[in-house]
C-alpha cells in the first residue's frame, strides 16, 4: 500500500501501525510521486490525505488525485484522510470513488478496520477484472466466425445494407430464407456490426430442444428443480445478457412453448426452473427461421402475438439461384479455403464455371461449399473436376430419398456406423427429405445431423 501525506510525523506514525499488519508499505510526501509509484509497483491501496497547499483546507486537492489514481488504474482502492472533514466531504468523497474516509486525528482500530477493508474491496475488484478480461475473451474467441458472409450481388448488397443500419438499433430481427442460404451467418454479421459485439453471441436451435429441457435450456435451473438437475445451471439468455442470442429455426417451436418464449420477450425478464426470483436480462433477439411464418399463423402453427414480436426488421435471404452473380465469388473462396486445408492447388476451368452457373444449388451455399471440398478432395489432377463431383452429388442425394433396400436390415451386422447409417437414411425417408424433422426424430441437432450426412456422403 502506498501512504500520501505532506506531514512527515503523519507518514511515520502511520508507517509504523500498518506495517505491523502489511508486508510492503511506501510512504510520501507529495502526490505528484503518485503516477510514478504505480508505475514502478503494484500497489492495491492508497490511504491519501486530502490538502497538500499550505492552508489549503477544502479537500478539493484530494479529490482531483483520487480521480487521477483512478484514471491511472481503476483497480487501486482509495481511502481518503482529513483533518478537516465533515459529512459532506465525507459523503462527496465516497461518491468520488473513494472506498472510505478517515478524519484525523484517526483512532487506530478505525483506521485498522478502515484498510482491512480497502484491502478486500481490492481484491474484488481485481477479481471482477480479471473475470471481466476472460469474459471478454472468451467472447471474442465464440464471436470468431469461421467463414466470412460474402456476395456481390444485388440482392446481397441490400441485405448487406440492412444489417448494417439494423445492427446500429435493437430492433428484434427476423431471418428468412431457405436451408444454406447464410442465415446463421447473417446472424453473426448482426451482432458483430453492433455496439454488443464484445459481448457474448449466444445461438439456440429451437427446432432441436426436447419440450421437458426447454425452459431449463432456455431460463437455467436450480438444483434440485428436477431430477438431473444437480446443480443450478445458466441458461441462454442469462448467457446472453448484453450481447446478442440467436434463436434458430424459429418456426419448428411447438405452439405450447411459442407462448413461454413470447412471455420472456415481452417482460425481458426470465425466471430459472425452480427458481422464485426473476432475473433481468438486456439481449439483442436475432430468429431465425426457413419456414413461412406468415402461413404458419394462418394454418394456427405460429403464433401471431410472437410473429409481431420478432419481426421488427426482416431480413430475406435470397437463395443462391437467384443470385447467380454470387456463385464463382464464394466458390473461389471455398476453393481457397478447402486448398488451404488440404494442402492443394486445385483451380477452376473456364467450362466448369458455366456448370457452376447454370446449377440450382437446392441446398444453397452449403451444397455449394460441400461440392467444392468434395472436389478438392476428389481431384486428382489440379483442376476440380465440377461436373462429376455434381452429377454424383451432395444436395441432390439429400433429397434423393433412399430405396426401400436401403433401409432393410438384410444382413445381421451390428457395427455401429452401419447401423447408424441406416437409421439416418430411414429417418431422411420418413420425413420426405426434411433434414431439419428427421434430426429432431433422431434426438440430433441439426448441425450433428448434418456431420452425419457429410459422413455417410448421404
Ligand atoms: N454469403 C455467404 N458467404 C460465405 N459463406 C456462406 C454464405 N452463406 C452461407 N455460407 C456458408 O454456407 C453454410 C450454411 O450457412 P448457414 O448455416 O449460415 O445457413 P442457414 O441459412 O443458417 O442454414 P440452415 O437453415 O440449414 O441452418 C455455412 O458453412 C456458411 O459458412
Amino acid at each position: 500500500m502506498l501512504i500520501v501525506d505532506d506531514n512527515p510525523d503523519i507518514l511515520i506514525a502511520v508507517k509504523l501501525l500498518l506495517k505491523q499488519h502489511y508486508q510492503t508499505v511506501l510512504t510520501t510526501n507529495t502526490p505528484f510521486d503518485i503516477e510514478q509509484v504505480l508505475n514502478e509497483q503494484k500497489i492495491d491501496v492508497i490511504l491519501l490525505d486530502m490538502n497538500f497547499n499550505h492552508d489549503a483546507i477544502s479537500g478539493q486537492e484530494g479529490f482531483y488525485w483520487l480521480k487521477k489514481i483512478l484514471a491511472q488504474d481503476p483497480s487501486i482502492v482509495v481511502v481518503l484522510m482529513t483533518a478537516y472533514g465533515d459529512i459532506q466531504i465525507a459523503v462527496d468523497a465516497i461518491k468520488a470513488g473513494a472506498s472510505d474516509f478517515i478524519a484525523k486525528p484517526w483512532k487506530n482500530e478505525q483506521l485498522l478496520a478502515s484498510i482491512t477493508a480497502a484491502f478486500s474491496h481490492a481484491k474484488d475488484k481485481q477479481q471482477l477484472s480479471k473475470l471481466t478480461r476472460q469474459t471478454q475473451g472468451l467472447n471474442q474467441a465464440l464471436n470468431g466466425q469461421q467463414f466470412e458472409f460474402l456476395g456481390k450481388s444485388v440482392a446481397m448488397q441490400q441485405v448487406f445494407d440492412t444489417i448494417e443500419k439494423a445492427a446500429q438499433t435493437d430492433a428484434n430481427i427476423l431471418i428468412t430464407g431457405e436451408s444454406g442460404t447464410g442465415k446463421e451467418l447473417a446472424a453473426h454479421a448482426i451482432h458483430l456490426a453492433s455496439e454488443r459485439s464484445q459481448q457474448a453471441f449466444i445461438s439456440l436451435d429451437m427446432g432441436s430442444i426436447s419440450q421437458s429441457l426447454f425452459e431449463s435450456e432456455l431460463f437455467g435451473h436450480k438444483k434440485g428443480a428436477f431430477t438431473d438437475a444437480k446443480n443450478d445451471r445458466v441458461g441462454r439468455f442469462e448467457l446472453a445478457h448484453n450481447g446478442s442470442i440467436f434463436l434458430d429455426e424459429l418456426g419448428n417451436l411447438p405452439i405450447n412453448q411459442q407462448a413461454t418464449l413470447l412471455s420472456a420477450l415481452q417482460s425481458r425478464q426470465i425466471t430459472p426452473v425452480g427458481g422464485s426470483k426473476s432475473i433481468k436480462v438486456n439481449i439483442r433477439l436475432i430468429c431465425a427461421t426457413n419456414e413461412n411464418l406468415t402461413q404458419a399463423v394462418q394454418e394456427g402453427r405460429f403464433r401471431q402475438d410472437l410473429l409481431y414480436r420478432i419481426n421488427t426488421v426482416e431480413i430475406r435471404l435470397p437463395p443462391l439461384r437467384d443470385r447467380v452473380d454470387d456463385i464463382l465469388l464464394l466458390a473461389e473462396y471455398y476453393l481457397e479455403h478447402f486448398n488451404h486445408k488440404y494442402k492443394r492447388t486445385v483451380s477452376i476451368v473456364p467450362e466448369d464455371v458455366q456448370v457452376l452457373c447454370q446449377y440450382s444449388w437446392p441446398g444453397n451455399v452449403r451444397e455449394l461449399a460441400h461440392v467444392i471440398e468434395r472436389s478438392v478432395i476428389l481431384s486428382n489432377t489440379n483442376i476440380v473436376d465440377i461436373r462429376s463431383v455434381i452429377n454424383a452429388n451432395t444436395a441432390p442425394t439429400l433429397i434423393q430419398l433412399p430405396t426401400d433396400t436401403d433401409s432393410n436390415n438384410d444382413d445381421d451386422t451390428f457395427n455401429l456406423e452401419v447401423v447408424e447409417q441406416r437409421t439416418v437414411r430411414a429417418a431422411l425417408k420418413y420425413h420426405q427429405g426434411n433434414v431439419t424433422k428427421a434430426a429432431k426424430s433422431l434426438g440430433l441437432t441439426r448441425g450433428a445431423m448434418y456431420r452425419r450426412l457429410d459422413k455417410y456422403d448421404l
